[in-house]
């Protein structure tokens, strides 16, 4: 491939002034209105204020079940001196919301009349003017606003419309996003998936998001790398079109042709901004129409989203920038950029002794599970180096802050029972190995640490680590599962291991665990025992972050064994050869087991029905499940 094929002359602009001036060569003022039913326009947005048509209520009426008495009639009647009043002389019988025509200006309630014979009542107090009477226009006045312009209407805003007389709105038009995923290797079919074809993900999530700000989406299938049928595409698209959202082939790469396109056929307003993820962005014109190029990775196509189109499709359907929600969050590890973009980091939140802990996830931009996993997004502005540990940074949050309030915050060892534990209760969990789970409690990152460290010395778990590392604090132990762990091989076991000597065989490849995880501790305890070197060992230092990573890779046949629980190699269909149980205990400061949410985690660790559910999966055992150990 060729430099000179390749798109090398990418800037390097603020997102803010990139937003300026291509918002400049938008013809926001082309907007246009339509005019809709009254019952469809929710969601949608005022072009003007709208105005009542009618009062409301528009007659006077009763707003009690009662009698309708002529005050004046009613005045002086008490305990001692009741009144007595006449049927259709004194008062008539009314219902809430009947008519109060002009001959009655009061209602008493029906609870306090006395009925006595003869169509006759006895009162004991009086009706003072316009008691229990709603009068006209007490809710709306005609001629009164009812909704300002740029509201985007609510189901409470349909009701006082219709109250207010009115049948039809004038609203923002939607806008019509054109979105185009392309590049050869895009499919949409899962029957065609095979190596180094992918699955169209982004286009579906850039639908979804046009449909929830109000837009309406025309998707394209995935178009191949074909310089002319792109151009006649997206050609085309910007004709029918208020916005094109064109995705991938936004970089340097050889059959990246996107900004050479929208050159031939427009003008290239910006290629490059200075934002991780999402550096490649092109903000193009054709046919006048705003053409977007998002990069491909759908972690940067999400955020270059909602940086940008999101802002001109809101613009486009009458509202400006939506506020969000940020808070105050005070990060828990310290953070590195670069001085030349800014750049948004997703993160856990959780609340650990009343403070707000923001965690930051995986920063690679293909890993949209980390999307899926965040409480929110920091952002680290241009020109800083990074955020040091214990800072007090801005989080805009995708989660109601309710949700992020009562989660339980685990850091720790994976285990699949946490999946299975969190699809019970609000718990997020963040995996990091057993030490990083005790640098986490340390820190007060997390409310509890899974943890399974072997010690060395005694062949006992857990319990030395916690008095090495909280030496004078007072913590506790939540006793969890013993696991069975062992060898995850591959069916049949061809390269037949059964113990740790087998892992010195010239034939035999394994595949490690990150330091500092509690599985690669049971590694190095059983080698150091039978005196066995880690060079002896083929793949030592190949290291993986979880028992699944470790299960995935025997499954695809790039290492023949690794450590693992039994659990794991079953939901893979592999085999297994324990080697022995272990503790997966969870790590607490003790002054936390007051906590509610550790009393629900304490129950549902007890329950018969969590311990069924686990069962399931083979290879655990409760002995001692939810018991606490203080240290
Ligand atoms: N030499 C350079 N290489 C790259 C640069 C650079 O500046 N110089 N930038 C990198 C960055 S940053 C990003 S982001 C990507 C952007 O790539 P493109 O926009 O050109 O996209 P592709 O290369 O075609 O695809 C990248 C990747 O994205 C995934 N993808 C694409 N389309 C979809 C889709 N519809 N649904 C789901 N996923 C999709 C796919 O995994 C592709 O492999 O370029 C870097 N390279
Ligand atoms: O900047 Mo790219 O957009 O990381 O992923």
């Amino acid at each position: 491939m060729k430099k000179e094929d390749r798109n090398i002359y990418i800037s390097n602009i603020d997102l803010d002034e990139a937003i300026d001036s291509y918002f400049e060569k938008i013809n926001f003022e082309n907007n246009s209105y339509e005019e809709i039913d009254v019952y469809d326009c929710l969601d949608r947005v005022t072009i003007e204020c709208i105005f009542a048509k009618n009062s409301s209520p528009h007659y006077n009426s009763a707003a009690m079940d009662g009698i309708a008495v002529i005050s004046q009639n009613t005045m002086g009647a008490s305990e001692v001196n009741p009144k007595i009043l006449e049927l259709n002389k004194d008062f008539i019988y009314v219902n809430t919301g009947n008519v109060i025509n002009d001959d009655y200006n009061g209602v008493i309630m029906i609870e306090d009349v006395m009925e006595l014979e003869n169509d006759k009542v006895q009162i004991i107090a009086p009706a003072y003017p316009w008691q229990h009477i709603r009068p006209i226009g007490e809710d709306i006045v005609a001629g009164e606003m009812i909704l300002p312009s740029n509201h985007k209407i609510r189901p409470i805003d349909i009701g006082a419309l219709i109250s207010g007389g009115i049948s039809k709105v004038k609203v923002f038009k939607k806008p019509i996003v054109s979105i185009i995923p392309t590049g050869s290797e895009i499919i949409e079919n899962i029957d065609e998936l095979e190596k180094g074809k992918i699955l169209d993900t982004n286009s579906r999530v850039f639908e979804n998001l046009v449909n929830k700000y109000g837009g309406i989406s025309n998707r394209y299938s995935p178009q191949r790398d074909d310089y002319e049928k792109l151009k006649s595409t997206i050609d085309e698209a910007s004709k029918n079109s208020d916005l094109v959202v064109v995705n991938a082939g936004t970089s340097a790469g050889s059959k990246d042709f996107i900004v050479k396109v929208i050159r031939e056929i427009g003008e290239v307003v910006v290629h490059g901004i200075a934002l991780k993820p999402g550096k490649p962005t092109i903000l193009g014109i054709v046919n006048n129409k705003p053409v977007v190029g998002i990069p491909g990775y759908p972690v940067s196509a999400y955020i270059v989203f909602e940086e940008i189109a999101k802002r001109i499709i809101l613009k486009w359907s009458g509202l400006d920038k939506e506020q969000e929600d940020t808070y105050d969050a005070i990060l828990s590890k310290r953070l590195v950029s670069s001085l030349k973009h800014k750049e948004i980091v997703r993160v856990n939140l959780g609340y650990i002794n009343e403070k707000l802990v923001a965690t930051p996830l995986t920063r690679g931009a293909g890993v949209t599970m980390s999307l899926v996993k965040a409480d929110g997004l920091l952002e680290i502005p241009r020109n800083y180096e990074g955020i040091e540990a214990g800072s007090t940074v801005k989080v805009k949050i995708l989660k109601p802050m309710n949700e992020i309030k009562n989660s339980l915050v685990s850091i720790g060892s994976h285990d699949i029972v946490m999946d299975i534990l969190a699809n019970k209760m609000n718990l997020s969990s963040g995996h990091v190995g057993s030490m990083g789970g005790i640098m986490a409690i340390k820190r007060d990152e997390a409310h509890i640490a899974p943890i399974h460290l072997l010690d060395m010395n005694t062949g006992e778990y857990n319990v030395s680590y916690v008095k090495k590392y909280f030496k004078d604090e007072k913590m506790a132990l939540i006793k969890g599962l013993r696991r069975l762990q062992g060898f995850i091989v591959q069916k049949g076991n061809p390269k037949n291991i059964q113990k740790f000597e087998d892992l010195i065989s010239k034939d035999v490849s394994y595949i490690n665990r990150q330091r500092g995880a509690g599985t690669r501790l049971l590694l190095d305890y059983n080698l150091n025992k039978l005196n066995i070197c880690v060079d002896e060992v083929i793949g030592y230092e190949r290291e993986m972050n979880t028992h699944m990573a470790v299960a995935v890779t025997v499954k695809s046949e790039s290492a023949d064994t690794g450590l693992g629980v039994m659990s794991v190699a079953k939901a893979m269909d592999l085999d297994f050869i324990s080697v022995g149980y272990e503790s997966y205990d969870f790590l607490i400061r003790e002054e936390n087991l007051k906590d509610k949410k550790i009393k629900k985690f304490i129950d549902i660790l007890k329950s018969e029905e969590f311990k069924s559910e686990v069962e399931k999966l083979g290879g655990y055992e409760f002995d001692k499940i939810g018991e606490v150990v203080h240290i």
